[in-house]
């Protein structure tokens, strides 16, 4: 001991190994590694950037700034998610909404990763990329020298073998838009006019939220979970008083936001509460969140898109966060009473003119 500090020279390799080396794959190889040791700085944190980010639009035409797209078409396109993962969520959320279940199909993953990380139980045939089992092939065949995490969800093309955007906040833009003719319906969950109202909810959800509940669960430094803890009751605290007044995030109408909302809410009190240590409050315990999860919960089509089961196991799965992996019994919610929320206006998700 030297100062007050206990040096440990094992982990001071392991420290430098990680630096040049600790993401799963490397040129192509994969390597055990456990989730988000490559997105640890100083204790605290750092989700990576997605990689692959080209659009897909109704004719081929690029997408907004420019982005390489592909023209939409019916069976062309295939999501790969796991229904743990609330960033694979929204994009089935946003695939139900907009009636797009025909033509592009899913696959769901094993509720949790293995030495191999996310896989699938039967197994998959991607197009030109053939049988696999492993998901982390999606991103060899895209790029047979790729070095970086292989993550859900991912916008597969069959007929080009290739990922065209494995960023969800993408994705979700893309199924909204990119699909005009062939989605079943002409709804609008970033209409025009909401759209500064959208990105100012987007913008406060993400980072304290959506992403602060991983900055709590994965920090390996107190401070660092203290201030992730703070930020996500902060948030939760301003969203419940501002959800008393009104129906939606975005006031009357229901919009990506809430659904960017709804995927960390239905996760909390079962997952984030005890695996990722969330632990002043659940949900259930606020004034208007319970009524609203209910309400989003009940949406025509999204209960089908949550399975709380495996929301349970993936989180409680995960070898860092809960080395026994053993997941708890409880606690119990209910999701299916009544929601209460009649006495607040709303129109539900606006069509492409806004009516
Ligand atoms: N920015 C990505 C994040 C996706 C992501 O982190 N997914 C997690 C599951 S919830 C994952 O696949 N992690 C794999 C790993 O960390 O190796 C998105 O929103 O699409």
């Amino acid at each position: 001991m030297t100062n007050g500090t206990v040096r440990f020279p094992l982990s001071s390799a392991l420290r430098r190994e990680r630096k040049t080396d600790a993401v799963p794959l490397v040129n192509g190889e994969w390597r055990d590694k456990p989730p988000a040791a490559d997105e640890i700085k100083g204790g605290a944190f750092h989700r990576l950037e997605s990689p692959f980010r080209d659009w897909i639009t109704p004719d081929g035409s690029p997408g907004p700034d420019g982005k390489s797209a592909s023209a939409a078409e019916p069976g062309r396109y295939e999501l790969y998610i796991a229904y743990s993962c609330p960033w694979a969520s929204r994009t089935l959320a946003v695939r139900a909404l907009k009636g797009l279940e025909d033509a592009i199909a899913v696959h769901a993953a094993e509720p949790f990763m293995g030495s191999e990380g996310w896989h699938y139980a039967q197994e998959q045939n991607g197009g030109a990329t053939g049988p696999f089992h492993n998901h982390h092939r999606l991103y060899t065949a895209t790029d047979a020298a790729f070095t970086g995490k292989a993550t859900v969800p991912v916008l597969w093309d069959r007929a080009e073998g290739r990922i065209v955007n494995n960023e969800s906040a993408d994705i979700v833009r893309i199924l909204n838009d990119g699909f005009i003719g062939i989605a079943g319906n002409d709804l609008d969950l970033y209409p025009e006019a909401l759209r500064p109202e959208i990105d100012r909810w987007n913008d406060r959800i993400y980072p304290a939220l959506n992403n602060g509940v991983y900055r709590a669960g994965f920090a390996t430094a107190q401070h660092a979970y203290d201030e992730a803890v703070r930020d996500v009751f902060e948030a939760l605290d301003e969203i419940d008083a501002h959800l008393a007044a009104h129906r939606y995030l975005a006031g009357e109408w229901l919009t990506e936001a809430d659904i960017r909302l709804f995927v960390t809410l239905i996760r909390f009190d079962i997952a984030y509460y005890g695996a990722f240590k969330c632990n002043l409050r659940y949900i259930d315990e606020y004034a208007a969140l319970p009524g609203y999860l209910r309400e989003i919960y009940q949406w025509p089509g999204i209960a089908g898109t949550v399975n709380l089961d495996h929301i349970k196991r993936g989180y409680y799965g995960i070898r860092t966060v809960n080395p026994t992996q053993i997941v708890p019994i409880g606690p119990e919610i209910d999701i299916d009473g009544p929601p209460g929320r009649d006495a607040l206006s709303g129109k539900g998700v606006a069509t492409r003119t806004l009516t």
